[in-house]
């Protein structure tokens, strides 16, 4: 186990060649954010290009798309099909309670179809981040029967049958996929919520990084989350080696691992304790695996990155006033002063 050095990280930075163009330092596709997670869409798309990417393609319900096209010129859209909550036997003594059930459900949920509609750019991308935002709609801890019997209606299953389509196109892919946030709620829930039901066991694709924070790993361990907190190294690695997979397990003191070599980051402080930094991550993360780092490299360089863009944010902002879309602002000052070292 290594704790990560300012001097090793400079040597893994890409470099930037003169005779370039935008594809020279790649293309991230970006499937991520929800209509209550809109931000994240942005955060994780534009961190992304802030490394360095060339090219960061969102793809996202059309309400979301146009959310981030609103805030921003620099990120191509691919807007996806969604599909109409269905009710049935709408009874009108309950509308009150349907329509408080309705709040708490993503009303673009996108379609299981729209995988076929990524098929040109799931080809084209040089690296594939999911998850950020992406809801799945329902409890975390609970998915739920789709169908609502008690109100009698049937119930949009959030992005579920989006996100299994895709998991499955997933698999042939030869490139680096990162799963985030809800992708990795979603991977829990067909590693436990399915055991038993005689289904094949899950693979992740071959060159994955998945980035959870503690509770999300202790969902997909199934185990509980101080269990993980009090030797986050060794669950790090029992992970890594389970899902053949880079694991960044977040917090202070991330740990980066792919189960044989184990790396602690000493960057960052409690200004990164704030929504959306997470987002931030990983679009990081894509944008060095788009600029063709190995996964564990993009991993270690985007970990520590992050860390000294958020303590060079706190100089400035304190602690206390950093947000996760000033990390975007300081990614740049992070990198020069890394190229100054
Ligand atoms: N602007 C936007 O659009 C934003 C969008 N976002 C998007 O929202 C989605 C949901 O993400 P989320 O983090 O809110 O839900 P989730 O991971 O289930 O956490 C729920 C519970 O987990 C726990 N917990 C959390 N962190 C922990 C930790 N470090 N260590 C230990 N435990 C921890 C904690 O449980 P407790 O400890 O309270 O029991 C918490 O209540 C996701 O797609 C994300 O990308 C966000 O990034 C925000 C900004
Ligand atoms: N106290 C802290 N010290 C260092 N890094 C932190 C601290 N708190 C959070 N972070 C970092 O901030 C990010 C938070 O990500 P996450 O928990 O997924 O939040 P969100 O889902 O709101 O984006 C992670 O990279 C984590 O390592």
């Amino acid at each position: 186990m290594k704790t990560l050095t300012q001097e090793y990280i400079k040597t893994l930075l890409p470099h930037r060649a003169d005779n370039s163009h935008k594809l020279t330092f790649g293309h991230v596709l970006n499937i991520a954010g929800s209509i209550n997670y809109r931000g994240a869409a942005y955060l994780s798309s534009i961190a992304a290009l802030r490394v360095g990417a060339g090219y960061v393609t969102l793809a996202s319900s059309p309400g979301v798309c146009q959310s981030v096209c609103a805030l921003t010129p620099n990120i191509v859209m691919h807007p996806l099909l969604t599909r109409p909550i269905i009710y049935a036997e709408i009874n009108p003594n309950i509308v009150e309670s349907i329509s408080i059930e309705l709040q708490s459900i993503d009303t673009e949920s996108i379609d299981e179809k729209a995988v076929m509609q990524l098929s040109v750019q799931l080809q084209q991308a040089t690296v594939i981040t999911v998850g950020s935002g992406l809801s799945i709609a329902q409890s975390k801890d609970q998915f739920n029967n789709p169908i609502n019997s008690q109100h009698g209606m049937a119930v949009a299953e959030g992005n579920h049958g989006f996100f299994f389509a895709l998991l499955t196109t997933l698999q042939t892919c030869t490139q680096t996929v990162i799963f985030d946030a809800d992708a990795l709620n979603f991977i829990s829930h067909l590693l436990h919520k399915s055991a038993g039901l005689h289904q094949p066991a899950l693979t992740l694709p071959n060159h994955s990084i998945i980035t959870p924070h503690p509770k999300e790993l202790a969902r997909l361990l199934n185990i509980d989350v101080h269990d993980i907190q009090a030797d986050r190294t060794h669950y790090a690695i029992i992970a890594a080696k389970q899902l053949h997979s880079i694991v960044v397990l977040k917090g202070k003191d991330s740990v980066i691992t792919d189960g044989e070599y184990t790396f602690i980051n000493p960057t960052g402080n409690s200004a990164l304790a704030k929504a959306g930094s997470g987002d931030v991550l990983t679009g990081i993360i894509g944008g060095f695996c788009a600029q063709g780092l190995s996964p564990l490299n993009a991993a270690c360089l985007g970990v520590y990155l992050h860390g000294l863009s958020g303590d060079l944010a706190a100089e400035e902002l304190t602690q206390y006033g950093v947000l996760a879309n000033d990390l975007i602002h300081f990614i740049p000052k992070a990198i020069k002063s890394l190229l100054q070292q």
